[in-house]
């Protein structure tokens, strides 16, 4: 098995345009060089203006999917994203537990950035009790960090704060992404364990280009853990793909568009250690 394409899979729900969800991850894990594999969790009637519709998957036709994958695929690594409500996230959590799946990327994806919920609010407790547990790595941007810890995050000192207070819910390593912020740079914040950070930081490039950009980045997060990089390597690789993949934009739809997977990974990342 040790000689096997790494496989990854995405837990996630369906985008139908193509920019984000399991589609988006889909993509990063194909330009990664890793063999991606999806157990769709809800869908989505969406394109470049929004989400129009959502419905959830039955619980009992993921826990096949999972059956299906498990028994046949050497899957390294996976990543979590739209879960729709608290009985998806259960069924996840559970499912995941018997799985052999390796270490878990948790992007808790909650509201599209057009303001549709792609997670029932009361979930968000199932997430921090049940879900972030069983992760890795979570990598929540301000918002849903905010939703998380309940807390307001308008500082520096405020997301190290919120970054320290999820790890201690059980969770390894946190990233805390920027970018709902509005400085000139989007600039994240890498929690690991004993208290060791950094800042990830590129160009913030004003663009309408921006659809998916958190399933891309967690997902390259999982093609590079599933190729045994280490954490610190594969949350640089995905700042730089993330990057990259807004920079070298691609035109398609009418609204807030997609990013362009197949771009090269941009060298102007910047990694400032946190004292
Ligand atoms: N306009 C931008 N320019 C450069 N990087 C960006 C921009 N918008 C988001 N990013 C980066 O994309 C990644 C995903 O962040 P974010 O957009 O906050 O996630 P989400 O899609 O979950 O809301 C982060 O690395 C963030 O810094
Ligand atoms: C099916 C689906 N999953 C996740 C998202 C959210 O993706 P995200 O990367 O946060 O991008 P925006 O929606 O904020 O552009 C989604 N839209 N659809």
């Amino acid at each position: 098995m040790e000689n096997q394409t790494p496989q990854v899979v995405t837990i996630a729900g369906s985008d139908s345009g193509g920019g984000a969800g399991v589609q988006a991850d889909l993509k990063t894990f194909q330009a990664r060089n890793v063999f991606g594999t999806s157990i769709l969790v809800a869908l989505t009637a969406q394109n470049t203006r929004g989400v129009q519709e959502s419905c959830p998957v039955a619980c009992s036709f993921v826990d096949a999917q999972f059956a299906s994958l498990d028994v046949d695929f050497h899957i390294r690594a996976a990543k979590t994203g739209m879960l729709f409500d608290q009985e998806h996230v259960q069924t996840v959590v559970n499912n995941y537990k018997k799985s052999s799946f390796g270490p878990l990327v948790v992007d808790p994806v909650m509201i599209a950035k057009g303001g549709h919920p792609l997670l029932q609010k009361e979930a968000v407790q199932t997430i921090k009790e049940e879900l972030i547990p069983q992760a890795y790595v979570i990598t929540p941007n301000l918002p849903e960090a905010e939703a998380l810890t309940k807390s307001k995050i308008k500082s520096k000192k405020e997301i190290k704060k919120a970054a320290l207070s999820l790890q201690k819910i059980g969770v390894k390593n946190v990233i805390i992404k920027g970018g709902h912020a509005e400085d000139e740079e989007a600039t994240d914040f890498v929690l690991m364990e004993n208290e060791t950070a950094f800042w990830l930081s590129a160009p913030r490039l004003q663009t309408n280009n921006t659809h998916g950009t958190g399933d891309t980045f967690s997902s390259c997060i999982a093609a590079e853990l599933a190729k045994g990089k280490s954490f610190k390597e594969a949350a640089i690789t995905a700042k730089s793909f993330i990057q990259g993949a807004i920079e070298d934009g691609i035109s398609v739809g009418h609204g807030h568009g997609p990013t362009n997977h197949w771009a090269k990974l941009s060298e102007k990342i910047t990694v400032k250690k946190e004292k």
